[in-house]
Order: structure tokens, then C-alpha cells, then sequence
């Protein structure tokens, strides 16, 4: 098995690169949506955030109303650290736990962690890939999916280290810029460097 770390800026396409990976047959562990499932309705996690933020962080159907948390937490350096606390160890645990099931010795295991490097686990791979985009394409790519002003998607990737102290710790870098079939390419490029790092080059590849 080897472990891959897929970081890469808000909105700089780390999904869409960790479907691609997860087509060419890896196991894709997504930190994102860890981070959703540990503060399910009637969770422990959801029990801490409300008892931080308060009942009116909820949605009237019980869900968290994450939006809200979005617009509170982005505005607030202090409050934002204060819901990393309560979320990231709920969130590595969960990936510990779906990690340790994996029996197959020959598995590529991606974990898709858009924090990586603010929470200093850039040591902790057999591979780093980082998505990477120039900032203009990353802030529109982002307020267009999340409807946001420019003043609030600035502020979110403000809310993350800088490409250069990414780019300063990956192994293998997949542009974002281009289209989508551009990224499959460099995916699938990325994909086969993966394959030749766990030694077994052809095996699994299918294509
Ligand atoms: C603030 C929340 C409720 C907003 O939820 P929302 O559904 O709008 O966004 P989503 O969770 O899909 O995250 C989208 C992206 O925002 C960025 N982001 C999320 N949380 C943070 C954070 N604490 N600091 C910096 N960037 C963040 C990441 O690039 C992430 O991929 C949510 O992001 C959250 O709970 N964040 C804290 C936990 C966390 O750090 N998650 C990231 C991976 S563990
Ligand atoms: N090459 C591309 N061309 C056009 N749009 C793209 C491209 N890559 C990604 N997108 C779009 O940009 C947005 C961000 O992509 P994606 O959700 O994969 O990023 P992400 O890094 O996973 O985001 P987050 O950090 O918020 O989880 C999405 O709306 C996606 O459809």
C-alpha cells in the first residue's frame, strides 16, 4: 500500500482530481466529507459545535447550517480555530479508522486533505500531489459555485497557506488551470507516477 496526501487551495479542483484517481482505481479518503459526517444530526460532533456556537448555527431541520458557520467562521480568525478543534481530530480519526480496514497490499490510498499543510502532515505521505491554480481562476471558480462576493472568496483563501508554501512541498503538482479534459490528462499522468512509486507500474492501470 502506499499513502498519497491530494491537497491543493479552496475550489482549486481537488474533488474533481480525487474522482479521477478514485476512476483509475484508488482508494480516495475525503477529509471534506469526514468533516460533514462527524457533525451529523444527533453526533458528539454536532453536540460541541452547538454548544460553541450556539442552537441558532442550526438548520430547522436539526442539520447544521453550514453557511451560516461558512460566513460566521471566515470573518473570525479566533472563531475558526475554535471549530478546527472541535472538527480536525473527529476528522483524522475517521480517516485512521477507514485506512485500517484497508487489507489490500497493493492499494493507493489517497487522502484528500485540503488542510494539509496548515495542519503540518506534509511529512506524513509517501506522495504529495497539490492541485494547483492561479489565484483569479481559483476566486472565480469559487464564487461561482459557492455564490459568493469576491470580498468573501478572498477571504477564504485567505484563510489558507500560500500556493508557493504548497508548491514547496509537493511531489507531483496537477495544474488546474486548462479544462476538464486537460486535468483527466494530468491526472492520469499523476496516476501512473503513483503506480511506478508503489512498484507494481501497469498493475491496475486498465487503460
Ligand atoms: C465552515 C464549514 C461549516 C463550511 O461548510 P461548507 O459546506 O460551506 O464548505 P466545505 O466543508 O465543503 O469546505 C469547502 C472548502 O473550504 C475550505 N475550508 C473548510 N474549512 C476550512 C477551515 N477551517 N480553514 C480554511 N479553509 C477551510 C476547504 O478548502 C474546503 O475544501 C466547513 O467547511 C467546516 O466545518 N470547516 C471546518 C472543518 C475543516 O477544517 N474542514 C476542512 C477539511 S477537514
Ligand atoms: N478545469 C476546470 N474547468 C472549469 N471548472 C472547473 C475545473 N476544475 C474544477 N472546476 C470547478 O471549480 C469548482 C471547484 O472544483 P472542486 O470542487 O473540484 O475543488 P475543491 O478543491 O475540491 O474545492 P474545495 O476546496 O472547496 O473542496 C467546481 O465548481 C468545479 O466544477
Amino acid at each position: 500500500m502506499i499513502r498519497v496526501g491530494l491537497t491543493g487551495g479552496i475550489a482549486s479542483g481537488k474533488s474533481a482530481v480525487g474522482e479521477l484517481l478514485r476512476q483509475h482505481g484508488a482508494l480516495v479518503i475525503d477529509s471534506d466529507q469526514l468533516a460533514r459526517d462527524v457533525v451529523a444530526p444527533g453526533s458528539a460532533g454536532l453536540a460541541a459545535v452547538i454548544e460553541r456556537f450556539g442552537a441558532g448555527i442550526l438548520l430547522p431541520d436539526g442539520g447544521l447550517d453550514r453557511a451560516a458557520l461558512g460566513r460566521l467562521v471566515f470573518s473570525d480568525d479566533a472563531a475558526r480555530a475554535e471549530l478546527n478543534a472541535i472538527i480536525h481530530p473527529r476528522v483524522r480519526a475517521a480517516a485512521t479508522a477507514i485506512e485500517a480496514q484497508v487489507s489490500d497490499p497493493y492499494a493507493i490510498v489517497v487522502h484528500m486533505i485540503p488542510l494539509l499543510v496548515e495542519t503540518g502532515q506534509q511529512d506524513s505521505f509517501d506522495a504529495l500531489v497539490v492541485v494547483d491554480v492561479d489565484e483569479d481562476t481559483q476566486r472565480a471558480r469559487l464564487m461561482a459555485r459557492n455564490d459568493l462576493t469576491e470580498d468573501e472568496a478572498q477571504a477564504r483563501i485567505d484563510a489558507q497557506v500560500s500556493r508557493t508554501d504548497r508548491l514547496r512541498v509537493a511531489d507531483f503538482v496537477i495544474r488546474n488551470d486548462a479544462g476538464l479534459e486537460e486535468l483527466a490528462e494530468r491526472a492520469h499522468a499523476v496516476w501512473h507516477e503513483l503506480l511506478k512509486r508503489r512498484g507494481q507500474q501497469g498493475d491496475g492501470c486498465g487503460c
